[in-house]
């Protein structure tokens, strides 16, 4: 379990980034964090894995308390939480097996991992992750050669291999088409239950969030404003997040061409409410 208590950040520039964050995250739960650009939600997340340093509060992760650490303590509890990269972070000269590994770095010292000669164990389990995340096909592929969608299935396994108690996640979606989004999504969340593993992901697909989510976080501003269960989130508590907009209506076509069998942002919002409401994944 992840707990966030009092938590602010002001960077040196000045900037409010984060006010008095209070958050528990249990196992297993996936968290969407949504809210407008500069509201916070990078800066919270990086908090969580200290590569900014929150100015105020407390993040416990189990029993650690994560703004204590420094050093050798610090680097060990960075290993435990697993972290997926808009863009996917992989090195493209390395093959997917390599580049899945090398989430072993922290672990089997620098001589080894530089000679890539990984523990039979570690290479075992990367196998079977590849296999669980759909690339066993392309286990000897070069990672720049791989789409959009398998580089993010690499990073997820990437991340898994370090058998974390957490996933941060930033948005993971943000470069690909709507169908390899959501399958994406929907493999965080599968692998979310399958491990109970807790996750908190920043995301800007609203839709996306209600749909595969267990739990919406909005913030604004860099406070909490929104907490709730996706079917909770109205337009009235889009306009708290975001600010006004009407969110029920259709966008008038921008000419005669345009298709007018676009569904509008309301019943597309309600019907993927109530899917998230009704879970039926
Ligand atoms: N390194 C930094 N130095 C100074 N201010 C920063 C820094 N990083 C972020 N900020 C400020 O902190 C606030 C929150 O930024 P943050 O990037 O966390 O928002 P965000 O919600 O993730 O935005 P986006 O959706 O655009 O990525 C903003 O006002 C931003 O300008």
């Amino acid at each position: 379990m992840l707990t966030l208590s009092g938590v602010g950040k002001r960077y040196s520039t000045g900037d409010r980034a984060l006010t008095d964050i209070e958050l528990t995250l249990p196992k297993g739960q996936v968290m969407a964090l949504i809210g407008p650009s500069g509201a916070g939600k990078s800066t919270l997340i990086r908090c969580v894995n200290r590569l900014v340093e929150p100015t105020q509060g407390s993040i416990r992760l189990e029993d650690t308390e994560l703004t204590k650490l420094s050093g050798h303590k610090l680097r060990h509890a960075r290993r435990s939480m697993g972290m997926i990269f808009q863009e996917y972070a992989l090195v493209d000269r390395l093959t997917v097996m390599e580049n899945v590994l090398s989430g072993q770095l922290g672990y089997v010292g620098f001589w080894r991992s530089f000679l890539r000669r990984y523990p039979q164990e570690a290479v075992v389990e990367a196998f079977r992750l590849l296999e669980r995340v759909g690339l066993t096909h392309a286990i000897d592929k070069r990672a720049d050669a791989l789409s959009g969608g398998q580089r993010q299935r690499v990073g997820i396994a990437r991340a898994l291999l370090q058998s974390p108690k957490l996933l941060l996640v930033d948005e993971p979606t943000a470069s690909l088409d709507p169908k390899t989004s959501r399958q994406i999504m929907r493999l965080i969340r599968e692998l979310c239950a399958e491990r109970e593993l807790g996750a908190i992901i920043n995301i800007h697909d609203v839709a996306l969030a209600q749909q595969f989510a267990d739990r919406i976080v909005g913030l604004r501003a860099g406070e909490i404003v929104f907490d709730g269960h996706p079917g909770e989130l109205t337009g009235e508590m889009l306009t708290t997040i975001y600010g006004e907009e009407d969110w029920d209506t259709t966008p008038e076509p921008m000419d005669d061409e345009a298709s007018d069998d676009t569904p509008s942002n309301a019943s597309y919002l309600r019907e993927t409410a109530t899917m998230a409401a009704g879970s039926a994944r």
